[in-house]
């Protein structure tokens, strides 16, 4: 029988819950939260309570998974608490597993000798699921923002849900996105799941009727659209969003920007956010912080402090994880920011207006450079033993130019979708029966990401010259 939970967490204490939820055990904490396994009195059915202790969290991620209600890729809220001065507590459905988990049983397969990996039939069952899921939330112009094997939760049929929007951000027009008003509490309703009126929720929030003529913001419906007019339409958005930005202070808030030679004295990065750092960055006039996300999956605008990026920095995620589910390790695991570019350079060569045009006005740009890495491995050389096709794929989101990489929706048509070996159906997924390694002292289990917590350890940098500039500092690994 599982010990009852420990009683000093507030969720235990709230009657409102406890009426109509028994609360079973604890299953896993973030950056901003606890999850709790818990039993629906009312039918017993099993769900998570997500008990966030940061508003902000607590509200994205609402606003997001009401607006993406309906999407079979995206976990389901069935209901959510929220009281002034108290965490947001969201009810959702239940899912045991994740990719993670899915990657590292893979590999103790491989291992072991039993069968090897993942195979081809089922990487793409795996991907497609992540790129609908990712395609809707990008058709909702909602960036996910922290997009990692972890977050993707998958159900015990093999169904793979996108979870954890704490860190989501709708690029919509400013003032569009929440309106500073406090949730109130919400149960889902079967028959109409979003049309309770009344009292403000982040589902009142509706489209742009401009752009919803393009191609549905909500629910499933698939829409072929060019690259082009995608693009268009987001460019659109975006550039609606920029007129209204009288304010944008690009920079401030960066990882590395505060990086001056003032701070030089003790460690040069002592100012740098960690990767789980605050979003005070963000700000409601369409600003963005660039502290988001986690560093292995970060994208390269993001390191260098952007804070005026898009939906592109989760496509670089994706990229990554494609990557990872090909050969079971992580594409570029970074053990600091620095290293983090460092790794991403000495695979795809330096960054300059060639790789990237307008790179250089990056707010980072000038604040670190890195030695001429004179021959890039090539993503060839990170993905050995994969086919053209797959390389090509990891390619078309892994590069530097954000505009350059492919949306969610022209992956999907992709031809290694169509050619055999088939996509697997469902059933054939090799699910894992739990979160691999967790336990309660260690929820992360294996795949907690322990090594990135710090973004000033240069220890595995060897030897390395510090230069003063006048902009900041150089730092080159000899
Ligand atoms: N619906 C769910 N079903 C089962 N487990 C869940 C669910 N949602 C979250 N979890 C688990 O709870 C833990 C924390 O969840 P989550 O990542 O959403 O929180 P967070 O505070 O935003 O975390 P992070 O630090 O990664 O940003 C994770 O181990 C996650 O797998």
């Amino acid at each position: 029988m599982d010990p009852p939970p420990p009683k000093s967490w507030s969720i235990h204490t709230r009657p409102e819950i406890i009426q109509k939820y028994e609360i079973l055990e604890r299953v896993g904490s973030g950056a901003y939260s606890d999850v709790y396994r818990a039993r629906r009195l009312s039918d017993n059915l099993i769900v998570a309570l997500k008990e966030v202790h940061d508003y902000q969290s607590a509200f994205r991620e609402i606003e997001a998974l009401q607006i993406l209600h309906n999407s079979p890729n995206v976990v389901v809220l069935h209901e959510y608490f929220w009281r002034e001065d108290e965490d947001a507590v969201l009810v959702m459905e239940f899912l045991k597993t994740d990719l993670a988990s899915v990657i590292k049983e893979a590999k103790k397969r491989e291992g072991g000798g039993g069968g090897g990996g993942i195979g081809v039939g089922e990487l793409k069952r795996w991907i497609l699921q992540i790129l609908s899921g990712v395609d809707v939330c990008h058709r909702n112009m909602i960036v996910h923002r922290d997009l990692k094997p972890s977050n993707l939760l998958v159900s015990d049929e093999g169904v793979l849900k996108l979870a954890d929007f704490g860190q989501a951000r709708i690029l919509l027009e400013s003032g569009y996105v929440a309106s500073g008003e406090n949730p109130q509490p919400y149960e889902e309703d079967p028959g109409e799941p979003l049309s309770q009126a009344d009292a403000f929720r982040p589902s009142d929030i509706t489209p742009d009727t401009d752009t919803s003529s393009q191609g549905g913001f909500r629910g499933q419906e698939h829409v072929t659209m060019s690259k082009e007019e995608y693009f268009k339409v987001l460019d659109e958005l975006k550039s609606k969003n920029l007129d209204k930005d009288t304010n944008v202070q690009d920079g401030d808030t960066s990882c590395l920007a505060t990086c001056t030679t003032s701070d030089r004295e003790d460690d040069p990065f002592k100012s740098s956010c960690s990767f789980e750092a605050e979003e005070a960055g963000d700000n409601r006039e369409g600003s963005l912080t660039s502290c988001v996300g986690t560093r292995w999956y970060r994208a390269p605008e993001l390191l260098y402090g952007s804070t005026s990026y898009g939906l592109e920095i989760d496509l670089w995620s994706l990229g990554c994880i494609l990557a990872e589910l090909c050969t079971l390790q992580p594409l570029f695991p970074g053990t600091s920011d620095i290293d983090q570019l460092s790794r991403i350079m000495s695979v795809l060569g330096n960054l300059n207006e060639e790789t990237w045009p307008g790179c250089v006005k990056l707010p980072d740009y000038r604040t670190i450079s890195f030695n001429k890495v004179e021959n890039p491995i090539g993503l060839e050389a990170c993905l050995l033993n994969r086919t053209a096709e797959e390389i090509s794929l990891v390619k078309k989101l892994v590069c530097y130019d954000p505009s350059r990489r492919a949306t969610a929706m022209e992956l999907f048509n992709e031809k290694y979708f169509k050619e055999e070996p088939l996509p697997v159906p469902l059933s054939e997924l090799h699910v894992p029966s739990s979160k691999n390694g967790q336990d309660e002292d260690s929820p992360g289990g294996w795949y907690d990401y322990d090594e990135m917590d710090s973004d000033s350890d240069f220890e595995d940098f060897g030897p390395m010259n510090v230069t003063t500039t006048s902009t900041g500092f150089s730092i080159e690994f000899p």
